[in-house]
């Protein structure tokens, strides 16, 4: 799994069109959204990460943890973004690993959004600038090596 994590004053987007054939059923609320004073979690979940889906969870709730404890976040946008990697995971995979990540933050008292999944979304983002507002994250399953 690859992570881009940008600190932002906001992220918000607006889904466009079907970026999949199927992609994930969402209600008129969901199509759009924004969060204010967030850290935005852009991800791109990998084949590598089928081999132990809930264990890369676990990776990825830990090191987004880690930064937002860092960076003083309390607000969490997961943003499913397939252009961090050439090696996808299937999309049924990648998006029960998202929810999953969502379920989790939210179990750790982080306010969570998450952008809907299998679209092309208008999005909007200011990064903070600041030495740790733009970071990036590689986890993968134990015994699996990253590329
Ligand atoms: N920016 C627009 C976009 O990325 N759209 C992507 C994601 O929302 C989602 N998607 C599909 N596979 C994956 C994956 N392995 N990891 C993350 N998202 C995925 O499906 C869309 C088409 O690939």
């Amino acid at each position: 799994m690859r992570m881009l994590l940008i600190h932002s004053d906001y992220l918000e987007y607006e889904v466009k069109d079907k970026a999949l054939k199927n992609p994930e059923p969402i209600s008129e609320e969901q199509k759009k959204g924004r969060l204010d004073e967030v850290l935005a979690v852009f991800i791109s979940v990998e084949k590598v990460d089928e081999s132990n889906p809930d264990e890369v969870v676990e990776k990825a709730v830990k090191e987004i943890k880690d930064v937002a404890e860092q960076v003083k976040a309390e607000r969490v946008f997961v943003y499913p973004f397939a252009h961090l990697s050439s090696e996808l995971a299937k999309p049924d995979v990648a998006l029960k690993v998202l929810q999953k990540i969502e379920e989790k933050l939210k179990e750790e008292g982080f306010e969570v959004k998450r952008a809907p999944f299998g679209y092309y979304k208008a999005f909007k983002l200011s990064c903070k600038g600041h030495p740790l507002a733009e970071l990036s994250r590689t986890v993968v399953p134990s015994g699996e090596e990253v590329s």
